[in-house]
Parts: C-alpha cells; sequence; structure tokens
C-alpha cells in the first residue's frame, strides 16, 4: 500500500475558544474548534448569524487571541495574511491604483515600483482602465475588486475574505465569485472566506465548515466532491442542489 504523505498543514486551529465579556459574566462566542488547513486550500465557513465567523477570522489574523486553546502555522509563525472585509475601506482622497499601492507605500516602497505591482493586479482582476478612478465613482463590485487587489499586492500567505461579496447584487456577487475563483487559480493562495451563500461555498471551496448557532463548535467538515475547475454551470446540476441540500440541513 503506498502512503500518500501531505504537506504539512498552513494552519492549525486546536481547542479554540472565544469568551467575550457580558452582562453579569462571560460567554463562548467559540468554543472548542480543531481543524487544519491545507497549503493553498480555500476553506469556507458557513453558519448562522453570531456563530463566531468573524470572530474566527479575527483571531486566525492575530487581532484577537484564543481564550484556551492554540492556533499553529506552518513554520511557526504567523504568516502574512491579507484581509478583506464585507466593506471595501477605501481611502476617498486616493484613486483606485492609489489604494492599491497603500500598503506597499506604507513599507517604504518607491512609488513607481509599487504603481508597476499593481499593475499586474489591476488585469488580473479586472479593473483595467479604473486605475485613476476615486472611490466615490466605483460601483460596488469594483471598489471589492480594489479592496482584493490591495489584500493580494503584499502576496500574503494566507487570504481572509469576510464575507467580501455580502453588499453586492445578486449578478455582481456571482461574477465576483467567478473572478476569484479564476485569481486562486492563478495565485494559489491559503483562502478562508466567511460567507452566508451556500451556493458561493460550494462552488469556490475545496472544504466547507459549518458552525452551530453561538456559542460556535464545528458541526460540519465538509469536503466539496466537484471536480476542478469549476465553472458557474455547476449550479445548476443534480449533483449541486444535493450538495447544497447537505449543507443546509448541516446550517440548520
Ligand atoms: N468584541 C466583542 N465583544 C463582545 N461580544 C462580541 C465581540 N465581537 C463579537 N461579539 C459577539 O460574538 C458573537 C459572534 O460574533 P461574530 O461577529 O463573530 O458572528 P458571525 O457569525 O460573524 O455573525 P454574522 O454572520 O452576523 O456576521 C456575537 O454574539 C457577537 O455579538
Amino acid at each position: 500500500m503506498t502512503h500518500q504523505q501531505l504537506p504539512p498543514p498552513a494552519l492549525e486551529v486546536r481547542n479554540l475558544s472565544i469568551l467575550f465579556p457580558a452582562e453579569g459574566g462571560t460567554f463562548h462566542a467559540l468554543r472548542d474548534l480543531t481543524f487544519s488547513v491545507q497549503p493553498q486550500e480555500f476553506v469556507c465557513i458557513l453558519g448562522p448569524s453570531g456563530s463566531g465567523k468573524s470572530t474566527l477570522l479575527r483571531v486566525l489574523a492575530g487581532l484577537l487571541p484564543p481564550s484556551a486553546g492554540e492556533i499553529r502555522y506552518a513554520d511557526g509563525k504567523p504568516p502574512r495574511i491579507g484581509y478583506v472585509f464585507q466593506q471595501a475601506n477605501l481611502m476617498p482622497w486616493r484613486t483606485a491604483i492609489e489604494n492599491i499601492t497603500l500598503p506597499l507605500e506604507l513599507q517604504g516602497i518607491p512609488r513607481a515600483q509599487a504603481r508597476q505591482q499593481a499593475q499586474e493586479l489591476i488585469e488580473l482582476i479586472g479593473l483595467k482602465g479604473f486605475e485613476e478612478v476615486f472611490p466615490r465613482d466605483l460601483s460596488g463590485g469594483m471598489a471589492q475588486r480594489v479592496a482584493i487587489a490591495r489584500a493580494l499586492i503584499q502576496d500574503p500567505d494566507l487570504l481572509l475574505l469576510d464575507e467580501p461579496f455580502g453588499s453586492l447584487d445578486a449578478l455582481t456577487r456571482e461574477r465576483m465569485g467567478s473572478e476569484l475563483l479564476h485569481l486562486w487559480q492563478v495565485r494559489r493562495k491559503t483562502v478562508l472566506m466567511v460567507t452566508h451563500s451556500i451556493s458561493e461555498a460550494l462552488l469556490l471551496s475545496d472544504r466547507v465548515l459549518v458552525l452551530t448557532p453561538r456559542p460556535g463548535r464545528l458541526a460540519l467538515d465538509f469536503r466539496v466532491p466537484l471536480p476542478r475547475p469549476r465553472s458557474d454551470e455547476m449550479r445548476y446540476t443534480a449533483a449541486f442542489g444535493k450538495l447544497s441540500r447537505r449543507l443546509k440541513a448541516a446550517i440548520g
């Protein structure tokens, strides 16, 4: 029998709990979560409102210390992280390209060099022609493309996406999902993405982690058995419908 050796996980979460202060004491936002993520894996986190999905991303980003348990990263130290939120949070006085280059400028990288690096991402993410547009003149989808490019420009090892398409209309959301898929196929990052959309999770990810209602525990760690490359057409297949029902039942 051959033994297939897996690379060390990009991150391991062990018995993670998060307690927050509440009236008269504390409450568990997350309780005893254990899972690991492989390098370049695309993992979606699904769960009802308040199940601790955003809290989990904040812990993984190092913005919130675990109350109990631990997080281990592949080479022992926290990876470079790119973080994208539901709102693009762009600087209104900077153009699209100037928002993208900002993280590099803050690192002291010369402006011309930063712009050159941004240009490659602009083409990859469908922002060509919008470089000099200010945020007020960008559509929601375009603004979110800028936010994703800004997160990618530092070449993060780990991309954390917190409902990045949550504020977009359904059609733009589908298109952005396909573009993210394309981006991931080209750049191959380890991705953890929070979403409320079962179909988005199935179409994009290798694995879906479903959290229970508060306190968030792991209800299901589900490997998506759909072949890659994935296409939008898959949404309309019987297999996809069956998987959707399975996830819906797990969310409750
Ligand atoms: N800093 C904090 N202090 C106290 N309670 C908090 C804090 N941050 C989050 N919470 C609470 O922890 C719980 C989990 O919140 P979190 O935002 O992680 O859930 P979520 O699954 O991302 O929700 P949604 O899907 O609505 O975005 C909620 O009850 C929230 O009110």
